[in-house]
């Protein structure tokens, strides 16, 4: 596999390839997820709660993400890789360029992601006009979770699709190269990623996205607490770490994972 890039992912859509990405914290992991042919490593806030302990993302530092998006820099060879905005750290267009820069220049990533749909329009824009690639994230935002009341399905009312649709077509309108869509249910997903042009990457979001992505720890079966609905645990039925990376990407290329049962209707 060569060098991926936005240009690369946009092709792998239009062909009907699906895109394999994986989260991943450090150089060893990052070295076996590339092994196993992922073309996207995300450095999600989700560290807070594998790594770090956390209850939630929120506590999570730009300092936090710059480290481990350094050290997963070490271990990447031709995967795109993707940093988390942490929360509170792109309240206005300004404070946004500021993370970004630090996460491209200090952390070595190549886009980088950030929650919210209408109220990031303006963010991901000013990012956009300064070369800086965007990957939004709508539907389930764990950075909102106190003001969500809990992680829910979103998405699931017609009112609430109709906005979710609306806000996907403004966010590509607005300069973003790829779409995360957290916790929606299936039918939702395959209207958003039909309508868009740009990839469309679902985690709990069904069957039909362009790629789809997991917690690293979840699909290794390693996270002490209970698993959300959607995740996959791998390593039955592999001999090793390596072998269940190889058998996630081959089920998300092959269209087998995710299935009804770790999808939302
Ligand atoms: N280890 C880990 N895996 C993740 O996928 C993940 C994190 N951490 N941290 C950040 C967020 C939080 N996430 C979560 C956490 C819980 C659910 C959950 O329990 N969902 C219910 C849905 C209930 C419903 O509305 O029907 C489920 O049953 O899966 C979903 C996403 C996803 N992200
Ligand atoms: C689960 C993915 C999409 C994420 O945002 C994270 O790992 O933080
Ligand atoms: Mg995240």
């Amino acid at each position: 596999m060569s060098h991926v890039t936005t240009a690369t992912l946009i092709q792998m859509k239009q062909q009907h390839e699906k895109i394999a990405v994986l989260t991943s914290y450090d150089a060893s992991f990052t070295s076996l997820v590339e092994d196993a042919g992922v073309e996207v490593i995300l450095v999600g806030d989700s560290l807070g709660m594998v790594v770090q302990g956390q209850e939630s993302t929120l506590p999570v530092d730009v300092d936090d993400i710059v480290y481990h998006t350094q050290c997963v820099a070490r271990g990447r060879r031709n995967a795109l890789l993707i940093a988390d905005m942490p929360f509170m750290s792109y309240s206005s267009a300004e404070q946004a360029l500021g993370t970004a820069g630090r996460l491209m220049k200090d952390g070595g990533a190549h886009m980088v992601k950030l929650e919210g749909g209408a109220t990031q329009l303006e963010t991901v824009g000013q990012l956009t006009a300064n070369g800086i690639p965007v990957c939004a994230h709508l539907g389930l935002l764990p950075q909102s979770v106190h003001k969500l009341g809990g992680y829910r399905v979103q998405g699931r009312d017609d009112e609430s699709a109709r906005i979710m649709k609306e806000d996907a077509l403004s966010l590509e309108a607005a300069g973003a190269q790829m779409l995360v869509l957290e916790c929606v249910p299936s039918g939702l997903a395959r209207e958003i990623s039909e309508s868009l042009e740009i990839p469309v990457i679902g985690i709990g979001a069904g069957p039909d996205c362009d790629g789809q992505v997991l917690v690293l720890y979840d699909m290794l079966g390693i996270t002490p607490r209970q698993p959300p609905r959607f995740v996959k645990n791998f390593m039955p039925g592999a001999n090793s770490i390596a072998e269940a990376l190889e058998h996630y990407v081959k089920a998300v290329k092959e269209g087998s994972f995710p299935d009804a049962e770790h999808s939302f209707k």
